[in-house]
This record gives structure tokens, C-alpha cells and sequence, in this order.
């Protein structure tokens, strides 16, 4: 289809300008540093080893200022159905209204979302205090599972691990989310049915795996229960859009969530209990406060100051500009581990879309890259030859802490100097000349040679975050400015950020499927498959 929508411009004169400048010369440039050098509360951020001069910046900024996004952020805070495709709010700003300057929330939303908040700490400090009967829970609990898939995962699977410093006493969370058996497997040999509280979470309670693990904890407690269907209801917290579906599943508290709340998006919400219940509903108050701080700074600072935009701005320049298909996120934060995975559902489902949602036609210019990565430093004995000397160039997000949880000095500087060092080394490279200087000995062809192997082009561009800790707070605020980088890039490239169509035929062909492997006497008619999946069925089936 014919697209009315204008493509990106190409920012020419700039791109050809920057094309023959290297970034070991931009980087000289203080007042263009302090340009992309940007801090909000907790969180600095530095995108100097970005390929940007100030006149690109000044560019891309005006050009962001013309498309008229400040509107369209409004329009997100305040509850307009931006979410054309589902006819739906987009509210997850709403979650953390509460500690916001400037809530912009409709007022039933935020009262639902509040008393949603407040039953879920009724539930979270009864079980902290052993007295989970007094909430229609278990008493004793020792273990909480989580059990979800995708949003009612990553999110609080991140924040749980992340915050470890800050986890209760008493209390071990767990994550079931594959529906691969062995996950289940283990972690049922490793607890106590008695003792173990699990949270099904699943927005839609219609989900395959997800399902399908809570039934397999459900027949593992039943029995433990000897069949009494009133005090296994007791192990189980169903958190869901769906009340009903959770109602007649079985579990004997609810915690709500809303149409108006993205599952990647969704953290904020009861989705995030297993945070409460490893850190204390103080600490998921502290969370969702660094996220408000977020949303206030997105909502009232001007591009020039305003970390999404700056994020956005670099992604654009990469992905559009420079034509980058890929970019790695790596934490020097062992705890942080989870990022990348997180990461890559909040921008690869949200912005993983490829026409305008309002006539359907084609986007001009690319959407999301992908995006992986791992922690440092061990990426750096790993992928990172490639990163430095391969053919392709990958931008870099590097995350850092100034102050470490631990007392271990000498091991944080070590692992801060390395990341500095990567992001010196990638951006500013070494020259043929220099690597020839180093070459002592052999004979002129050899030493070229070597020289050639030893060169480092340089000029591969990075973000640095640097927070000051890791803090529910800090954490809260990070999230929440990529979740607004997410919304930023939606808007630049005309897209639909908050929809997922394109996880659908997967899961309806998987259900197709399912009867041919199931049952093993009557294979089915195999003929409605391709002909590859017929014989990978054929050949499960041979060798059962
Ligand atoms: O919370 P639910 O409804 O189980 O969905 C889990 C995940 O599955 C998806 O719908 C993708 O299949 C994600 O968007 C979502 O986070």
C-alpha cells in the first residue's frame, strides 16, 4: 500500500559531514560533551561516543520537536486510546501516579490502581509477618513462585534479581516460566509444598505455558494436601485481567490488572507481587517512586534535557542514519543480568512492527533493531573481538554503578575501569601507524602484516548509563526511561508500540500441532502441515 506518511529525513548534509569526522576527534569537543552528557536524579546518562556533532543534534532535535511528540506524551499520561489496533489506554504511567508530581491519570484509574496497591500489601506483610491465614493465605511461607511468561516474567524476574541486597529475610523467590518440564521438574524437588506460596500471573489467564505450569503446582500441592481443594486454593495468588477465569482456576486471592496495562509494560502493577514480596512493599513503593521521577522528567524537561528523547535521538541516528541492525546492552552489574532479556521484549515486541497502524501502509525506514547482550566483563572474553575488529559495527549500551552494594573497592575498580576502557577503546580505536610502532620485529612485509591484525578502526559508537546505586529507586527510574525511549521511537517511526499481533500465528500453529505429538495411536491428519513440520513430527513420533 501506498504510504501518506513522511519517511524520516535523511539528515544529509550532516550524515556526509559526520561520515569523514572520527570519534576520537568528537569526543575532544568539551561543550559538545556536555550537549550529550545529561543527568536525571539518580541516573546519568552519556551518549558523547555517539556519532553527533552538535549541528546533527540541533537537527534531529528540531525535527522531533516538529512532529509534535509533546503532544502525543500527553495524550499517553492522560488515558486517550492510543493503542489503536486493541481500542485501548496505554497506563502503565499510571501505576506509579501515585508518587508522581503530576499525575495525569483519569481519577478512577488512579483509585483502582491505589486500592489494587493496597490489597496487595495486606497480602504481602501478613506473609511476611507468618500470618498468611489471616489473609486467606498459607502461614509459614518460605518460597514464593512466580509463575509466567514473557511480561508476567522478565519485569519482576529483573527487579527480583536486581535488588537482591534489599530481599527479605525468610523469604526465597522463585521464577517457572518455560514449559519446558525439567524447569518445573526441579524446582518442585527442591521445595516444600507446604511452605510454598505461588503467584500465577498472566494477564490474559489464557496463556499455554503459563497455564499449563500452574496446573502442574496445583496436582504437586493438591497431593501434598491429600486432596483438600479449599487449602491448596490457600498456596495460590492468581494475578490477572481475567477475574474470572482466575476465580474458577482455583486460587483463593486475586490481584487485579487492567486492559489499560501492557504485559511488558506491567511491573508497576500486582504483576510485580513476587518484587513485593522479595523486597517489602516499602521497597515496591521506592520502585515505582524512581519510576514517577521518570515520568515527571519525560513529561516537563525540553528535548535538549530529556534522557528518552536523547535515547531515542541516538537509536534513530544508528538505526535509520547509519543503517546499525543491532545493539548490545552490557551491565558491568552481575545483577543486572536479566537487562537484556527484558530489554529485548520492551523494544523488540513493542516496536517490532512494520506498517502505520492508522492506513496499514508500509514504514519507509526501519523499526527496532535487535537487541541482546550480556554482562561485562565477561563479554568481553567472549563477543567483543567481534564488537572491536568485526566487519559489522554494533552501537553499545554499557551500564555502570559509581557505588557498588558490596565493600569489595578494588573489585569495583577494576570492573568500572573496564567499562570505561571498552567504551575509550571502541570509539577511539588504534591507527595502522601505531600498531606498525609496535611491531618490533620481522621483515617490513611481516610487520605490516601484523600491524594490519593489530589495527583497531575505531570510531564504534556507545551509551553509558551510570547510576549512582542500585536502589528500588534507581532501578524504578532506568526502566521507566527506556519504557519512554520505547514510547518516543513508536511516535518517530509512526508505529503502533503497545500492540503484539505478530505473536499470534505462532501460538494458534502450536495448538494445531499439539494433538499430533499428544497422541501417540492416532497422529491425526498430518496433511493439513507444510511439509517440513510434517516430517519433524514423523521423526519425534519414530523415535519416541
Ligand atoms: O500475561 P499473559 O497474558 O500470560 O501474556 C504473557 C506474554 O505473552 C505475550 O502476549 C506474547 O505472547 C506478551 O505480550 C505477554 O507479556
Amino acid at each position: 500500500m501506498e504510504s501518506k506518511h513522511a519517511p524520516l529525513p535523511s539528515f544529509e548534509e550532516h550524515a556526509s559531514r559526520l561520515a569523514g569526522t572520527h570519534l576520537r576527534d568528537l569526543v575532544q569537543d568539551d561543550a559538545r560533551g556536555e550537549r550529550l552528557r545529561k543527568r536525571m536524579g539518580p541516573v546519568l546518562l552519556d551518549i558523547s561516543r555517539q556519532k553527533l556533532d552538535i549541528a546533527a543534534l540541533d537537527a534531529v532535535g528540531a525535527y522531533i520537536e516538529s512532529t509534535g511528540w509533546k503532544a502525543a506524551r500527553d495524550a499517553m499520561f492522560e488515558g486517550k486510546h492510543i493503542n489503536t489496533s486493541e481500542d485501548r489506554a496505554v497506563l502503565h504511567t499510571a501505576l506509579r501516579g501515585g508518587a508522581s508530581r503530576h499525575p495525569a491519570a483519569p481519577a478512577e484509574v488512579r483509585r483502582e490502581v491505589a486500592d489494587a496497591l493496597d490489597k496487595m500489601e495486606a497480602l504481602v506483610n501478613a506473609v511476611h509477618k507468618g500470618e498468611g491465614e489471616s489473609v486467606g493465605l498459607i502461614g509459614g511461607v518460605t518460597d514464593v513462585v512466580n509463575i509466567g511468561i514473557g511480561g508476567s516474567d522478565l519485569g519482576p524476574r529483573l527487579a527480583v534479581h536486581a535488588l537482591e541486597q534489599f530481599h527479605v529475610k525468610g523469604i526465597t523467590s522463585h521464577f517457572l516460566t518455560n514449559v519446558d518440564g525439567q524447569a518445573a521438574t526441579d524446582l518442585m524437588n527442591k521445595l516444600d509444598p507446604a511452605r510454598t506460596l505461588v503467584i500465577l500471573v498472566s494477564k490474559s489467564f489464557n496463556t499455554q505455558e503459563t497455564l499449563l505450569n500452574g496446573g502442574v503446582f496445583r496436582n504437586w500441592i493438591l497431593k501434598a494436601n491429600d486432596g483438600d481443594e479449599k487449602k491448596t486454593a490457600r498456596h495460590f495468588i492468581g494475578v490477572s485481567s481475567n477475574v474470572e477465569a482466575v476465580q474458577k482456576w482455583g486460587a483463593s486471592q486475586i490481584l487485579p490488572m487492567w486492559d489499560y496495562v501492557g504485559g511488558r509494560f506491567s511491573l508497576w502493577s500486582a504483576v510485580g507481587a513476587s518484587i513485593a514480596f522479595s523486597i517489602g512493599m516499602q521497597g515496591f513503593r521506592d520502585l515505582l517512586a524512581g519510576a514517577a521521577e521518570a515520568d515527571d522528567h519525560f513529561r516537563s524537561a525540553e528535548w535538549q534535557d530529556n534522557l528518552p528523547v536523547l535515547l531515542a535521538i541516538a537509536e534513530v541516528w544508528n538505526r535509520n542514519i547509519l543503517g546499525r541492525t543491532s545493539r548490545a546492552v552490557v551491565p558491568y552489574v552481575d545483577s543486572l543480568a536479566d537487562l537484556p532479556s527484558y530489554l529485548q521484549q520492551l523494544e523488540m515486541e513493542s516496536l517490532g512492527k512494520h506498517v502505520h497502524p492508522d492506513d496499514g501502509s508500509e514504514v519507509t525506514q526501519p523499526t527496532v533493531p535487535v537487541v541482546w547482550g550480556s554482562i561485562g566483563t565477561n563479554a568481553q572474553h567472549a563477543y567483543f573481538q567481534a564488537l572491536h575488529q568485526g566487519t559489522d559495527t554494533v552501537p553499545l549500551e554499557f551500564i555502570g554503578l559509581v557505588k557498588p552494594a558490596h565493600p569489595l573497592r578494588e573489585n569495583h575498580d577494576v570492573l568500572l575501569s573496564n567499562l570505561l576502557a571498552q567504551a575509550a577503546a571502541l570509539s577511539l580505536g588504534k591507527t595502522f601507524d601505531e600498531a606498525l610502532a609496535e611491531a618490533k620485529s620481522g621483515s617490513e612485509a611481516e610487520r605490516r602484516a601484523l600491524a594490519a591484525q593489530r589495527t583497531f578502526k575505531g570510531d564504534r559508537p556507545s551509551t553509558v548509563f551510570m547510576l549512582d546505586s542500585l536502589t528500588p529507586h534507581s532501578l524504578g527510574a532506568l526502566i521507566a526511561l527506556y519504557e519512554h525511549k520505547v514510547f518516543m521511537l513508536g511516535h518517530l517511526w509512526g508505529i503502533n508500540a503497545f500492540d503484539q499481533w505478530g505473536v499470534e500465528l505462532g501460538k494458534v500453529i502450536a495448538k494445531q500441532i499439539y494433538p499430533s505429538l499428544a497422541n501417540d495411536k492416532d497422529a491425526g491428519d498430518l496433511g493439513q502441515f507444510d511439509g517440513a513440520t510434517r516430517a519433524l513430527i514423523g521423526a519425534i513420533r519414530s523415535r519416541r
